[in-house]
C-alpha cells in the first residue's frame, strides 16, 4: 500500500516516523511532499526507501491513503493542485480540525475523513480523533483504522466535537506540560529542589497517573479518594485546586473555541469567496 503526505513539518515527520517506527509502513510505501523539498528530504535520509516528489500531486499520485499535514490555510492550494489528480478510489486525511470534511467533499472526488492527531503518537500512545466522510465505505475505515491503531488508540468522535476533543487530545500535552512547568518553578522558587529534578518527579508521576487512568481502570473520582486519606495533605491541596481551576478550564474553552472560530471565518472566505456563506460556523461544537 502506498502511502502519501503532504507536508513534512511537524505533525507530518512526526506520523511518518511513528508509523515507520512502529512497522505499519515500511520507507518503500512513502511518499513525502513538502513546500521547501529540505523538510522532506531529510526524512528521505534518515530513512532510506521513502521517496520524496517533486510536487504534490506527483505524491498523491497512485497512493492509497494522502495525509494532507499543512497548515488549514494552507488546504485550499494542495485540494486546489490535487482536484485533478486524486479519484474516488483514494482517500484523503485532513489532520486538522477547522477544515471540515464538507469543504474536501465539494472539491475533490476522493473519499475524505478527518483523523486528528497527537504529539502523544511519538510515543505510540494517545488517542486520535476519527471522523469519516460519506464515501468512506466500512473497508476504509478499517483500512485507516488498523493503520493509525499502530501509533495511536482511535477514538470516532462527531465534526462537531472536533474542537474540543482535540483541545484535550491534541493541545493537551501543551497545556500539561506548562502546568508541570509551572509546578516544577514554584516548587524550585519556595522550597529549593531543583527544577529538573521536579520535572522528573513529575513526569514520572504523569506517566504512572495516565496508566492507573487507562489500563489500571480508576476513574479521577477514584483516583483522588484512594490518594487524598482522610485528614492527610493531598485533601488541602485539592481544596486549593478547586477553588482556582473550574473557571480556569472555562476560559481556555472559551479562548480555543474562539480561535477556532476565526478560523473557520478564515477558510469560509477562503473556500467560497465571492458570496461567502456562514455555515461553517455552526459546525463547531
Ligand atoms: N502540532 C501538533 O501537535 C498538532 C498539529 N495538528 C495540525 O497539523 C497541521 C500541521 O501542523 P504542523 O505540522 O505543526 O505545522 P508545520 O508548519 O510544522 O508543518 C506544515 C508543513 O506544511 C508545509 N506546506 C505548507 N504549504 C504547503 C503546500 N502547499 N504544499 C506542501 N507542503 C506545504 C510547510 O512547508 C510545513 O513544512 C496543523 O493544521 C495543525 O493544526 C493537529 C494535531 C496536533
Ligand atoms: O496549536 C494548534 O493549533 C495545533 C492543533 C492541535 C495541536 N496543535
Amino acid at each position: 500500500m502506498k502511502v502519501a503526505f503532504i507536508g513534512t513539518g511537524s505533525m507530518g515527520s512526526l506520523l511518518i516516523e511513528a508509523f515507520l517506527r512502529s512497522g505499519a509502513l515500511h520507507p518503500h510505501y512513502i511518499c513525502a511532499s513538502n513546500r521547501s523539498p529540505q523538510k522532506a528530504e531529510l526524512l528521505a535520509k534518515r530513512h532510506p526507501g521513502l521517496r520524496v516528489t517533486g510536487s504534490n500531486a506527483e505524491a498523491a499520485n497512485g497512493s492509497q491513503i494522502i495525509f494532507l499535514c499543512v497548515k488549514p490555510l494552507d488546504y485550499l492550494a494542495v485540494i486546489d493542485e490535487l482536484a485533478g489528480i486524486v479519484d474516488e478510489r483514494q482517500i484523503v486525511v485532513s489532520i486538522t480540525s477547522p477544515v471540515q470534511i464538507r469543504m474536501l467533499e465539494e472539491r475533490i472526488p476522493s473519499k475524505i475523513a478527518k483523523i486528528i492527531p497527537s504529539i502523544t503518537h511519538s510515543a505510540l500512545s494517545g488517542a486520535s480523533l476519527c471522523i469519516y466522510g460519506s464515501r468512506i465505505l466500512p473497508e476504509d475505515r478499517l483500512l485507516l483504522e488498523q493503520l493509525i491503531s499502530s501509533i495511536s488508540i482511535p477514538m470516532s468522535i462527531r465534526e462537531t466535537e472536533t474542537r474540543i476533543a482535540s483541545d484535550i487530545a491534541s493541545c493537551g500535552p501543551a497545556f500539561i506540560a506548562f502546568i508541570l512547568q509551572q509546578w516544577a518553578e514554584a516548587a524550585s522558587r519556595l522550597t529549593g529542589i531543583g527544577r529538573a529534578e521536579a520535572i522528573s518527579l513529575g513526569a514520572e508521576m504523569l506517566y504512572g497517573t495516565g496508566k492507573l487512568l487507562t489500563e489500571g481502570g480508576f476513574t479521577p473520582e477514584e483516583l483522588q479518594r484512594r490518594v487524598a486519606v482522610p485528614g492527610g495533605v493531598t485533601a488541602e491541596g485539592i481544596a486549593v485546586l478547586d477553588s482556582g481551576l473550574s473557571r480556569v478550564f472555562s476560559s481556555l474553552i472559551e479562548a480555543t473555541h474562539r480561535k477556532y472560530d476565526e478560523d473557520l471565518v478564515k477558510l469560509d472566505g477562503l473556500f467560497n469567496p465571492p458570496s461567502g456563506g456562514t455555515a461553517d460556523r455552526e459546525e463547531r461544537a
